[in-house]
């Protein structure tokens, strides 16, 4: 592995999910959608930046026609805790009027970043024909407010994961799998 990924990884305490375990499960996700979505004009919506690299494998398993398009909203800055002020930084390019909204983030963990970005409220008020949300990891023990989650890929403990898209600070999202960083790194040891 490059040297940029060898500091990266001195950092990680524990491989939680292996690139192998990731991709198959990945794969396992993007067939489910296809089958569900048959006949309908899905439309895949990622939450910046985190969810980028799981929507681009994602789209790859999936055998039905698919659009997609970006949003940004941001909670977390730099810290390892939702702030709990939820901003939208970039909206969507395209119209999601009469088409199937699948919501893609990488983790839901308090579920304040969907909750307070009314982001499936707007998609609703937009005409969507539906919307659902599809997130790679669920952290389900340090949920704060009720976020529907209709796929998920792993459920996670209550843990700070990185990598796949993940990120503390901005670094570490280049990692190929998912794993536990060491506490001293964010001053939890
Ligand atoms: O359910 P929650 O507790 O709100 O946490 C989940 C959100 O937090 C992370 O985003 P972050 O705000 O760190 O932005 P990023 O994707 O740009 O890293 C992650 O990508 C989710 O969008
Ligand atoms: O465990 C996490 N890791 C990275 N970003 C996050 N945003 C919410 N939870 C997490
Ligand atoms: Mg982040």
């Amino acid at each position: 592995m490059a040297s940029v990924q060898m500091d990266l990884e001195e950092d990680v305490a524990e491989v939680l999910l292996t690139q192998e375990q990731i991709a198959t499960r990945v794969a396992e996700l993007g067939a489910q959608i296809s089958q569900d979505y048959a006949g309908k004009d899905l439309m895949l919506i990622c939450i910046l930046k985190g969810a980028n690299i799981f929507l681009a494998d994602l789209v790859r398993q999936i055998t039905i026609p698919v659009a997609y398009d970006f949003v940004a909203v941001s909670s977390y800055g730099a810290d390892t805790k939702s702030s709990g002020v939820v901003r939208i930084l970039k909206d969507l390019d395209e119209s999601v009027e009469s088409k199937h909204v699948l919501v893609v983030e990488d983790i839901v963990d308090t579920g304040l970043t969907l909750r307070l970005s009314y982001l499936l409220e707007n998609l609703r008020s937009r005409r969507a024909a539906s919307v659902k949300v599809c997130t790679l990891l669920d952290k389900p023990v340090r949920r704060r407010v009720d976020v529907p989650v209709d796929y998920f890929g792993f459920k996670v403990e209550d843990q700070f994961v990185v990598g796949y898209g993940l990120d503390y600070q901005g670094k570490y999202r280049s990692l190929p799998y998912i794993g536990v960083l060491k506490p001293e790194i964010y001053g939890g040891g």
